[in-house]
């Protein structure tokens, strides 16, 4: 999966189905036309979409309603008895039979198409997971200190902490706790993340597709369990995890699951909290959350994008995430910016077709396109690696994953500098965090953009293009699109809105985490289908953005510089930032939302 740029996966729900022709009739038993029927049809998306809750999408109720025998009225009785009986009796009678026929045929082809998606989907969701489970556990002290992208590490696990900090306030939490779905929870990085949540979850629930991670994931929690035992609860009677140390242990259930083309119904300790299968549209209403039960917070942190392969995977996951949630819960996550993906792509777009090489368009030299051009004398030596399959890689998720050790000790005078600054799970206000920031040489302060996203160019570019492909990066990271998507031969759009919104696939790679084709999220049309399934917007930024306010906070900025982000001497660096511009700018790739469960 790694190296699949082909589009093998690529489901045929992103082609449009060919219409059917049918058979002419003859006379007025003809109406309504084959061209009538077609432009009934309201979207594309609904003539791919396959028909839930057994509603058939419009332009199919059409051509049923033609298929069926009329009763006929008055007046085209009268109109009939104009018209020579003989000749309309028999063509009808056939014309009836080939209709059956052809209803018959399109149904099975129907059928056959629906067993083919599903089948593909099994096998995409089968190499997502074999790639994250290929993914090597290299451990903390790894991280701590042979990781090149230390900074970017600790910048994404603040933000998802800070997500968690500002979304799981105690006014959404019931008085029996805060009940937690982490929807691709990986190795349960976050577990230690919600031990610091404003009320730590009683129950918290992870699912991943990958089953080495949730086998981490379970050993992670369990280890964390017997060591709070063996502490004699200190640290949080929740095992660890919790703030309020005579409050229980917060309960974790893990489970394998495809959370996206798989119901969580069927998971028996969703069902016990509640889950209701009727949301999202359907029946013409758009079923709501539910008054008791279901989860405060459902999380999805890097992993939304790949339900974007097809809009039967987005919907599923949504289904689940609206499913799972009570009325009034919070849906947190974050995932790749498709603003910045947008500009970036438009912008070379522009450049390629003006004739200029890659880099002058932007006054840079990094970003680059087509068949693989030295850029600006950049060394190449990473070259091929980065597109290796065998290559073993290490997650974004473990990259966002939060660094918790069971077995270091939380105790603030045995923790100091760069290692107390990484280990969030023990966060200690009081604990000052200092070592010099990673800073490059030509670090430049931070950039203000409207929307706290960034399309900035890279500073430097060791890596090749691909051939035919749009590229951009730094030395860090990598984003690469084909200049037509492989299975549909949808060229890039060149206003860079993705139309329709599924399917549309490119290769991101970061140094020592990611190497996988991935999807874009348009997030209008995300945002959009969000509504679908009662989920209203409430937070949307940038990561650079999310840095720049949230850092402002006393206690968020407090948590920054306990993990590793920033320092506190502000004399350090860029105003104390301990986060290169290069990372920050891999970074930027990236935005945070929250939706609101009406
Ligand atoms: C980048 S990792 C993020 C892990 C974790 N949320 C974090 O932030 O550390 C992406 C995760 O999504 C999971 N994933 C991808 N597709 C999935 C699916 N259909 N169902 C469940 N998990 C999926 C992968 O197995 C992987 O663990």
């Amino acid at each position: 999966m790694a190296n699949d740029d082909s589009g093998s996966t690529l489901p045929n729900v992103t082609a449009p189905r060919p219409i059917q022709k049918r058979k002419r009739e003859p006379g007025p038993a003809r109406l309504p036309s084959n061209k009538s029927v077609r432009t009934s049809i309201p979207n594309a998306y609904a003539r791919r979409s396959p028909p839930r809750n057994g509603n058939r999408p419009q332009g199919e109720n059409e051509q049923r309603r033609t298929s069926k025998p009329r009763s006929p009225s008055p007046s085209r009785s009268r109109s009939r008895s104009r018209s020579p009986v003989r000749q309309l009796k028999r063509p009808g009678a056939g014309a009836r039979v080939a209709r059956e026929q052809a209803e018959t045929a399109r149904r099975q082809r129907e059928d056959a198409e629906r067993a083919n998606l599903a089948s593909r989907q099994v096998t995409a969701a089968e190499l997502v997971a074999e790639h994250y489970n290929a993914v090597p556990e290299r451990g903390r002290e790894w991280r701590r200190t042979d990781s090149q992208i230390k900074g970017l590490r600790n910048l994404n696990n603040w933000i998802k902490s800070t997500l968690i900090q500002k979304f799981s306030r105690p006014d959404i939490a019931p008085v029996d706790g805060l009940k937690v779905l982490d929807m691709a929870c990986g190795k349960g990085g976050d577990l230690g993340k919600w031990k610091k949540a404003p009320t730590a979850p009683a129950l918290y629930v992870g699912c991943d597709i990958a089953d080495v991670s949730i086998e981490q994931a379970r050993d992670r929690y369990a280890e964390n369990i017997r060591r709070s035992a063996g502490r004699g609860g200190r640290g949080g009677g929740r095992g660890g995890y919790g703030r309020h140390d005579r409050s229980p242990p917060m309960e974790a259930h893990f489970f394998v699951q495809d959370t996206f083309g798989k119901p969580l119904s069927n998971i028996p300790i969703v069902q016990q909290v509640g889950f209701n299968p009727n949301t999202g549209p359907g029946n013409g209403f758009i079923g709501g959350g539910m008054r008791t039960g279901g989860f405060d917070v459902v999380s999805m942190m890097f992993a939304l994008h790949y339900s974007f392969e097809s809009e039967t995977l987005a919907r599923g996951m949504l289904k689940n995430v609206a499913g799972a949630l009570k009325k009034g819960g919070r849906f947190i996550g974050v995932m790749p910016d498709s603003d910045v993906i947008s500009a970036t792509v438009k912008r070379l777009l522009q450049a390629e077709s003006a004739g200029q090489t890659p880099g002058e368009e932007s006054g840079g030299k990094s970003v680059k396109h087509g068949n693989g051009e030295a850029d600006g004398g950049q060394a190449e030596q990473k070259a091929d690696e980065d597109w290796d399959p065998e290559k073993p890689a290490e997650t974004n998720g473990d990259a966002a994953e939060d660094d918790w050790d069971p077995e270091k000790s939380s105790d603030p005078q045995t923790t100091n500098g760069m290692t107390d600054a990484h280990e969030d799970d023990d966060w200690n206000p009081e604990q000052p965090s200092e070592g010099p920031p990673p800073m490059s040489a030509d670090a430049t302060p931070l950039a203000n953009t409207s929307n706290g996203t960034s399309a900035t160019p890279a500073q430097s570019d060791p890596t090749p293009a691909r051939e035919g492909a749009l590229t951009w990066g730094n030395s860090i990271y990598r984003i690469s699109f084909p200049h037509a998507q492989p299975l549909t031969r949808k060229p890039l759009p060149r206003d860079g809105i993705f139309r329709p919104p599924y399917g549309w696939k490119y290769h991101y790679s970061l140094e020592e985490a990611v190497n996988a084709p991935e999807f874009v999220v348009p997030w209008e049309g995300f945002r959009s289908l969000a509504e679908d399934y009662g989920l209203e917007l409430l937070y949307r930024k940038g990561f650079r953005q999310v840095f720049e306010d949230e850092s402002e906070d006393p206690l968020l900025g407090q948590l920054a510089e306990r993990m590793g982000v920033m320092s506190r001497d502000r004399s350090a660096g860029r105003g104390g930032l301990m986060v290169s511009e290069e990372e920050m700018e891999a970074a930027a790739f990236y935005h945070a939302f929250c939706f609101y469960k009406v």
